[in-house]
């Protein structure tokens, strides 16, 4: 984390050269956050990123607020993500507030088997918009994708809410790992640019980026 509140991501170039005991394993640190209603799939999501694992059972909800790090390398550069994840139940949300302002990037995730939780996004965005800052980088995913019976909002629905508020989109499956580690990539690629793109570097479009390589669910992305 960059431990500055509105600080942008930032790259570790001051670390003196001449102590490399202390040197850290990473090049440059962001902070990202999970939001969305509870019961989404937002814990099981970033467990899936950091162990590759499923949570299946008993739905235990997050109470408060949680964090885990992860460094990926994009493009040679290693990004040290700490991952905040949020509980979505509506007697935490002055708690997570107060996380927002110094995120860096913002994964908002409804669940495609629910709809309240898909109409719910537009006021999610609004309270980004609120207590965000405003070049924060959100993308918008529709989780559980593995779903095969059960969906109620389309991909095309999550396509055409994700065009209106200009941020990128796919459906994700923490339960399959379909997109989960692409939608940290992506952030990552992204958060890379920001800090400090090299002339001779063609310029970064995150959702370009997300289209080109996202997958779609291999069965039914229709209701
Ligand atoms: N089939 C399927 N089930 C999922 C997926 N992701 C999560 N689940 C299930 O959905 C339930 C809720 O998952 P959580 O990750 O705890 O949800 P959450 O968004 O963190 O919930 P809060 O902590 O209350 O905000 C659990 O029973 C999970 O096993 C997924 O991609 N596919």
């Amino acid at each position: 984390m960059t431990g500055t509140p509105g600080a942008a991501a930032t790259r570790d170039s001051e670390t003196p050269q001449r102590s490399p005991p202390c040197s850290p394993s990473y090049d440059l640190t962001g902070k990202v956050m999970l939001l969305g209603d509870s019961g989404v799939g937002k814990t099981c999501f970033l467990i899936q990123f950091k162990d590759g694992a499923f949570l299946s059972g008993t739905f235990i909800a997050t109470v408060g607020i949680d964090f885990r790090n992860k460094v990926v390398t994009v493009d040679g550069v290693r990004v040290k993500l700490q991952i905040w994840d949020t509980a979505g139940q509506e007697r935490f949300r002055s708690v997570t507030h107060a996380y927002y302002r110094d995120a860096q990037a913002l994964l908002l995730l409804y669940d495609i088997t629910n709809k309240s939780s898909f109409d719910n996004i537009r006021a999610w965005l609004t309270e980004i918009h609120e207590y965000a800052q405003r070049d924060v980088v959100i993308m918008l995913l529709g989780n559980k994708a593995d779903v095969s019976s059960g969906r109620v909002i389309r991909s095309e629905d999550g396509e055409t809410l994700a065009r209106e508020y200009g941020v990128p989109f796919m459906e994700t499956s923490a339960k399959t790992g379909m997109n989960v580690e692409l939608a940290f990539l992506a952030i990552a690629k992204e958060l890379k640019h920001r800090a400090g793109q090299r002339a001779d570097e063609p310029s970064f479009q995150i959702r370009d980026y997300v289209e080109s390589q996202k997958k779609r669910p291999s069965c039914c992305s229709f209701l």
